[in-house]
């Protein structure tokens, strides 16, 4: 990152009362390192969208980055794909956000086509694409609106074409999700936040951070008409998961028996 990037110390301070979390300036000042801190494995995801990319792209196609932030995925392909492989357009809905993205872009990338808009994800009209990304992003929608949101890529995506979806995840079974969220609390604290840092920053999440569980996800993208869908890493409660949409005339017809 060429552009200024502070360390989080957002709950590092005793709150009266802890606000709901959001994308104000004071984390968009410092997301960088909190994102790094916070995310188990997002380096590593980062890092693999780019070799997903280069399986699965069709050469010249459109790409979406949903919830872009700084753009992180856009340069991550860059890093991998030559500027004509392919267009990719980050769409998110703080102006902060998309305004550092697209002075990043330009300097770290400035011969691939990276293009930030600032919207809402739930309202955009998609263009055809190859490969769509939803990099912690789907987590903070309102869990009503997650299916129609979903439905609306798998019809964006062309025949062939890949979702990559990484959410915080929450499991079912009680003892399994609280054994995660402790030994996540544990990779926090290794990454330098205090107990009051960790505590503020989950009640702060309440209500805006709302995880399905890893079936939800799967039962989602099955239903919206996804093929095949794997998750393909999890460390702890984070989980990435990759959906491919089936390739026209590839699906055997339906068998019946009489
Ligand atoms: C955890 S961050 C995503 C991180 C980013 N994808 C990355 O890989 O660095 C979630 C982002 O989603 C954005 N967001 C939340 N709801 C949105 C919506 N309805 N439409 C567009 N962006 C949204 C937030 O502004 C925030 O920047
Ligand atoms: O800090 C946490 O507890 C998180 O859940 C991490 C998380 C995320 O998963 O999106 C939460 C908010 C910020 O956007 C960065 C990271």
């Amino acid at each position: 990152m060429t552009d200024a990037s502070y360390r989080d110390a957002i709950f590092s301070t005793p709150l009266d009362r802890v606000a709901s979390f959001s994308f104000d300036e004071q984390v968009v000042a410092c997301f960088p390192d909190m994102v790094r801190r916070s995310i188990p494995g997002y380096g590593q995801i980062l890092g693999m969208l780019g070799l997903i990319a280069e399986r699965h792209l069709r050469h010249g196609s459109h790409v979406y980055d949903l919830g872009c932030s700084l753009g992180a995925v856009g340069l991550a392909l860059a890093g991998r794909l030559a500027p004509e492989a392919f267009a990719l357009t980050g769409i998110d809905l703080s102006p902060t956000m998309i305004a550092r993205a697209r002075d990043t872009a330009a300097k770290e990338s400035p011969d691939h086509r990276l293009d930030f808009i600032e919207g809402d994800i739930r309202q955009v009209d998609y263009q055809p694409s190859g490969m769509i990304v939803l990099n912690f992003t789907l987590q903070f929608l309102p869990p009503a609106d997650r299916d129609a949101v979903i439905g609306k890529l798998f019809d964006a995506l062309e025949p062939g074409g890949v979702l990559v979806l990484s959410e915080k995840i929450i499991a079912r079974d009680e003892a399994e999700n609280a054994w995660l969220v402790e030994r996540y609390h544990d990779f926090k604290r290794a990454n330098g936040y205090s107990d009051m840092e960790i505590s503020q920053k989950r009640t702060a999440l309440e209500n805006v951070l709302v995880p399905d569980t890893l079936d939800d996800h799967h039962a989602r993208l099955a239903t919206a008409g996804f093929e095949r869908v794997t998750t393909w890493f999890q460390y702890l409660n984070f989980a990435s998961l990759i959906a491919f949409k089936p390739r026209a005339g590839v699906n055997p017809p339906a068998v019946t028996h009489d």
